[in-house]
Formats: C-alpha cells, sequence, structure tokens
C-alpha cells in the first residue's frame, strides 16, 4: 500500500460508457489533469453532454463537466475506434447487469473490447472500471489478443448521489495488474487523489468489489433481522446501532434499518458473487442469508402497511413519500421503494407519491403509481402515509397539515425516517421498524 504520488498528469484518457461511474471517472480525471474523450453509445445523452448538461443527480458533475469542455480537455464520441485510438489508458465503464442465472452479463463489455482491440495504440492500457467477476480480465487479455496491451482491474467504490466526493476522496484506490509497470501507470493516472492504493493481482481486485458491496448487503440484512426481534421483545433498534456503532470495530454507517437494500449494484452485486462461488463449488451461506433477509425485509414492509390498513389495501388510498432507492439520488433501478409500491399495487391499493428527486416522467416509474409535485397533494384523502425513501426533507414538512390533509392520522415510516417525536407532537399513530 503506498499514497498516491502528487505529480501533475497530464495524460490522455478514453472512458467507454458515460453513466454514474463513467461521466464521473471522466470529468473527474480531467479535473486532475488529464485529456479525456467519453465515449456513450447513447447519441441524445451525447448531445446533452456536448451542451454541458448533465441528466443525472450527482452534486459536483456538471460543474466538472462544465469546466472540462471550457478547458478543452473534455470531449464526447460516440465512436469507440477514434476514443482509444490515441489513449494512454482505457477505462470501460460499461454496465454489467444481473444476467438470468444471476451472473454478471458481460455483453457490453465484451462488444466494446472487440471494437476497440485493433484500435489501442502500442503498450496501451485497457482498464476495468465496470464491475465483474473474477477472471474477466484475464479472459479480456486473451480476447484483445495483444502482448503489449495490459489488462487492469481497477474497481469503483463510489456511492451514488456523492458521486464525484467519492471518486476525489475515496477510501482506498484499488488496481489489481499482472505486471508493476502496468500497475504503476493506473496507480499514476491518480496522482493529486489523496488515499491509499492497493496494488495486487487482477483476480484480487476483481473479488474485493465483490467482497465490499456483499459485505456491506450483510450488515444491513443484520441490522434488518435485529430490527424484526426489536419489533417482537420490545426493544428500539436505534438504540442499539447507535450503541453498536460507538465500536470502532463495527463502525458507525450502514446500520440504518429499512424496507430492504436496493440500488443497481448491491442486488445484482450479492446475486453474481453467489453466482461466482456455486461455479467453483462454495457455499456462501451469510451472503445466501442476506439476500433473502432482504426479500423479507422488503414483504415485512408491504405487510406492516397493510396490518395499519386494517388487515387489506385494495380499494384503499396511500399517500407514498419517496420512491428512489435511497436519499440523494433519482436512481430508480432496484428500488426497495418501488418493489414495495408495486406490491401494494398488485393487492389493489390506490397509490399516489411525491419524491424530491423525481418529476414523473421517469424511466423505471411503475405505471400503478401516480407521481405528483409536492409531499401534501400526494398524502390528500389518504388511509396512510407510508414513507419509503429517507430524505431529510420529510422531516421539515409540516406534519400538522399532513396528517390534516389525509383521512387518518396513521403514518408507516418504513426507514425511521421522520423524527418520531415531530411525528407524534403532530399527532400522528407511527409505524416505524424496529421499535416495539
Ligand atoms: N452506479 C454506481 O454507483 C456504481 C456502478 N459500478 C459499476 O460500474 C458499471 C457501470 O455502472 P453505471 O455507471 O451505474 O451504469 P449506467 O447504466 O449508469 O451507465 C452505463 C453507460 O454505458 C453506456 N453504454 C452501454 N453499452 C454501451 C456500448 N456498447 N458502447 C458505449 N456505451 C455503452 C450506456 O448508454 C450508459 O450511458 C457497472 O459495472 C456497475 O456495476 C461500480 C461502482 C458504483
Ligand atoms: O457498486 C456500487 O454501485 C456501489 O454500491 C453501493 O452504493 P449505492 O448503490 O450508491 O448505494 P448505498 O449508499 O450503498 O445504499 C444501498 C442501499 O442500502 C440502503 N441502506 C444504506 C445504508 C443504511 O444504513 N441503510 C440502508 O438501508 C440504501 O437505502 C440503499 O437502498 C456501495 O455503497 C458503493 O460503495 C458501491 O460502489
Amino acid at each position: 500500500m503506498e499514497p498516491t504520488t502528487q505529480r501533475s498528469p497530464n495524460r490522455r484518457i478514453a472512458v467507454i460508457g458515460t453513466g454514474y461511474v463513467g461521466l464521473t471517472t471522466g470529468a473527474c480525471l480531467c479535473s486532475l489533469g488529464h485529456h479525456v474523450t467519453c465515449c456513450d453509445a447513447d447519441r441524445d445523452k451525447l448531445a446533452e453532454l456536448r451542451r454541458g448538461e448533465v441528466r443525472i443527480r450527482e452534486p459536483g458533475l456538471g460543474e466538472l463537466v462544465r469546466a472540462g469542455i471550457s478547458a478543452g480537455r473534455l470531449g464526447f464520441t460516440r465512436s469507440s475506434v477514434s476514443a482509444v485510438r490515441d489513449a494512454d489508458a482505457v477505462f470501460l465503464c460499461l454496465p454489467t447487469p444481473m444476467a438470468a442465472d444471476g451472473g454478471a452479463d458481460l455483453a457490453a463489455v465484451a462488444e466494446v473490447v472487440r471494437e476497440v482491440r485493433g484500435h489501442l495504440p502500442a503498450n496501451g492500457l485497457l482498464v476495468t472500471k465496470s464491475t465483474v467477476p473474477v477472471g474477466t480480465a484475464a479472459r479480456l487479455a486473451e480476447l484483445v489478443g495483444r502482448g503489449d496491451v495490459a489488462v487492469v482491474s481497477n474497481p469503483e467504490f463510489l456511492r451514488e448521489g456523492r458521486a464525484v466526493q467519492d471518486f476525489l476522496a475515496p477510501d482506498r484506490i484499488v488496481v489489481g495488474a499482472a505486471a508493476d509497470a502496468a500497475a504503476q501507470r493506473v496507480a499514476e493516472l491518480y496522482a493529486g487523489v489523496d488515499a491509499p492504493v492497493v496494488r495486487t493481482d487482477p483476480a484480487t481486485a476483481e473479488v474485493v468489489k465483490y467482497a465490499a458491496n456483499s459485505f456491506l448487503a450483510t450488515k444491513l440484512s443484520y441490522v434488518n433481522d435485529l430490527a424484526e426481534l426489536c419489533e417482537r421483545v420490545g426493544a428500539d433498534v436505534t438504540g442499539i446501532t447507535t450503541c453498536l456503532g460507538h465500536d470502532h470495530r463495527i463502525a458507525n454507517s450502514f446500520l440504518r434499518p429499512g424496507p430492504g437494500w436496493g440500488g443497481s449494484c448491491l442486488p445484482k452485486d450479492t446475486a453474481a458473487l453467489l453466482h461466482t462461488a456455486e461455479a467453483v463449488g462454495v457455499d456462501l451461506p451469510l451472503v445466501r442469508a442476506a439476500v433473502e433477509t432482504n426479500r423479507r425485509q422488503q414483504r415485512r414492509a408491504v405487510d406492516k402497511v397493510v396490518a395499519a390498513c386494517g388487515g387489506r389495501v385494495a380499494g384503499v388510498r396511500l399517500g407514498l413519500l419517496g420512491l428512489a432507492f435511497k436519499a440523494g439520488t433519482d436512481d430508480l433501478r432496484d428500488s426497495p421503494a418501488v418493489a414495495v409500491a408495486g406490491e401494494l399495487a398488485r393487492q389493489g391499493a390506490e397509490l399516489v407519491a411525491f419524491d424530491p428527486a423525481l418529476r414523473g416522467d421517469e424511466r423505471g416509474l411503475p405505471a400503478e403509481v401516480a407521481v405528483v409535485d409536492n409531499p401534501y397533494q400526494a398524502v390528500k384523502g389518504a388511509r396512510a402515509v407510508v414513507v419509503l425513501t429517507e430524505w431529510p426533507e420529510f422531516t421539515d414538512l409540516d406534519w400538522s397539515q399532513v396528517l390534516d390533509l389525509a383521512e387518518s392520522p396513521v403514518v408507516v415510516d418504513t426507514r425511521n425516517a421522520v423524527d418520531v417525536a415531530v411525528l407524534r407532537r403532530a399527532g400522528a399513530v407511527v409505524h416505524g421498524v424496529g421499535r416495539g
């Protein structure tokens, strides 16, 4: 392990895929002094990016993109071949979604590598930032078929909603390479980022990414299991997690119970790790249990709403606060809030929702949910108000007004997001998570 060096770099970099990870990687590497060309298959997205418009909600990203364009060091293209031709390093930031069998679908990665392999400059670097299963770097090296090109694994650990901050101030930078020289060249691209660099082999780097996400998922499922226990025995999970968090070995994060963990990565990455393990005859019972608890936790959130409404929700109007998979993002991929809403709709509930990050025309919104642009409208006439995402804005609502507008004072807070004292002062009948 070593700190990154402070030498000012100025390399030519290509980034393929301009989603949460790719655009953040491109804009941040540009802010470190490099010349970056970002490539994407989506024409509309490219047109917006060339105008400096960023469609995802990531604080600071739009500013970095516009600064890079103004400085003449950040460009966008649809042609992967032209992006890589002069690049000292090519970062693959392509989607690796869950395949039908639970494994990672590497189709986009393989397709792009086939496109660019004959056009990489001599002694090129192909860097996988996408989350890819163990053995991918070795397989891509074979696919590239050139002894002068090094394939290096450099997994990304950023969180959505804090992507720029996490990229520029990460807990660690992991570089997995078969040869020291290639690892050194990738580590140098991060000069200026104050973080430990862990150099390792590609297989270890690839597994680390899945190990980290699965660890976080397991920690959360443990807390959600404890929440269930607390409800049965009259204890308070928040008091317990506060005490646990004071123990430095446990650390005071990822301890908030909720309607299950979601997002574009934890669910697919736990599934992919299980798939990898199964393929080599290894059982990972803890990760399996974490996934199973997560399914149960989503069902428990639905059951709690149904019970709070007297046992059935068919024809019952519910006001939903939050649909994003967590606060701070507009991403709906694998959102537990959407899963809970979907099941309530299946049981016949009439759903009206508000989420501060959503306009109502986003892809991934469940068709059965009417999305409105103000929280008070969402709760009007509702039999229960259901808090599904922990937006801080929800604590600041005028809860007396919320309860006046709703048909009954029932609040189901699936994340303990709103201060329970505030709710009770307003006269709410509160159903939280993990409170006896
Ligand atoms: N979203 C996150 O917070 C994190 C994601 N990751 C990993 O990074 C990878 C990318 O994830 P996201 O950025 O969230 O994905 P995303 O879906 O936001 O972006 C992927 C981009 O790739 C483009 N694309 C797809 N196929 C293409 C092709 N053949 N040629 C050129 N462009 C193409 C898409 O148009 C899209 O803009 C995944 O492996 C994910 O697991 C890793 C850390 C954090
Ligand atoms: O590989 C990835 O894509 C990323 O996945 C997660 O980041 P992200 O998906 O942005 O979301 P998290 O902040 O990890 O939250 C995941 C889920 O856990 C839930 N959560 C989180 C924390 C908590 O205390 N309680 C809780 O229920 C969130 O609401 C959300 O549904 C990891 O935290 C990142 O390190 C990783 O890079």
